[in-house]
């Protein structure tokens, strides 16, 4: 069943924020995705970010190849190192991924891209801002303190787990591949919500996980396409966890271009957010065993990546 996905404006967030929380919990109850509007950061930053990525995206493979991927702080540049477990296969792309602490040698430094580290940084900075206003609306939802999701998504805490992740689809001109081939393969994010930045169509959605095969396999799926001036925004497995099923994280994955679209590159930039690691993500009803958001992530991560050559 093909479900709209709706857009939710922040706008006057304070005065309005019982309304906001009511239709950020339907659209979390039900798709798991909502497009969110008047949400501070102005298209001339987005456009920054995205400029500056594929900045890093053009840079020679052994320039890159000095900030290269570690599993073990989740940091760095990969390239056809990530899969999914529907295809079980690399996707074929390349990303960045950044941190708030742990970033040693990491940072694209300002010899290789200018002042990436700093607009990067402030970009975060308003991801977060605006992330504690729907996390703080979902609090509210589930009961807890409006504050809960704030104080155990701590950024200046050393075990903060958020990660900012700059993506390359690689062209695909003149490629052949079996029917159905995904750019991403279909997953579910494992993280409480994500923030999604990217241009023109691709994004699709299977909403309604419990109604669905693994995978969303041979299931509906609903096109998610980026919508100018907004951000795309959906809930995760752990935050799914945290409110013992109430909020879907639900299935989804990037289609290959069809004829007629465009068949070069695509970029997307996402900031996922996760509690810090001493979190013990335990939803009100008990529905399943606490557990430490390291762990979580740990193994959620331990699923993603292909195996790196020592
Ligand atoms: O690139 C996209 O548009 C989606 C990426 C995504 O779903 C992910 O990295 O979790
Ligand atoms: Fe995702």
């Amino acid at each position: 069943m093909v479900r709209p996905i709706v857009q939710v404006s922040l706008k006057n967030f304070e005065q309005r924020k019982q309304e906001i929380t009511k239709e950020l919990w339907d659209a979390a109850n039900d798709v798991g995705f909502f497009y969110l509007k008047d949400h501070g950061l102005t298209e001339d930053e987005i456009q920054h970010m995205f400029s500056i990525s594929k900045a890093f995206f053009d840079l020679p493979a052994d320039v890159k190849g000095k900030y290269r991927f570690d599993l073990k702080k989740n940091s760095g540049w990969e390239s056809g190192q990530q899969k999914r477990a529907s295809h079980n296969l690399p996707e074929l792309k390349e990303s960045l991924q950044l941190k708030w602490h742990n970033m040693e040698g990491k940072w694209p430094t300002d010899e290789d891209v200018a002042d990436f580290k700093d607009f990067s940084e402030s970009f975060m900075k308003k991801c977060q801002e605006i992330s504690f206003k729907v996390l703080s609306c979902f609090a509210l939802g589930l009961g807890f303190d409006e504050d809960f999701f704030t104080k155990n998504h701590d950024i200046l805490r050393p075990d903060a787990q958020q990660t900012f992740r700059l993506m390359h689809y690689f062209p695909v001109f003149s490629r052949e591949f079996p029917p159905g081939f995904p750019r991403a393969g279909s997953h579910c994010d494992f993280e409480t919500i994500t923030l999604l930045f990217a241009k023109g169509a691709g994004l699709e959605v299977c909403p309604g996980r419990e109604a669905t095969s693994q995978h969303a396999m041979g299931d509906e799926w609903t096109p998610c396409p980026a919508i100018p001036g907004t951000i795309t925004v959906n809930i995760g497995d752990a935050l799914m966890r945290w409110s013992d099923d109430k909020l879907k994280s639900n299935y989804h994955r990037v289609r290959m271009p069809v004829p007629g679209e465009d068949q070069g590159s695509r970029y997307s930039i996402a900031y996922f957010n996760q509690a810090n690691k001493s979190a013990v993500i335990a939803g009100k009803e008990g529905r399943y065993p606490p557990v430490t958001a390291e762990d979580f992530v740990r193994e959620s991560l331990a699923a993603i990546y292909v195996k790196q050559e020592e």
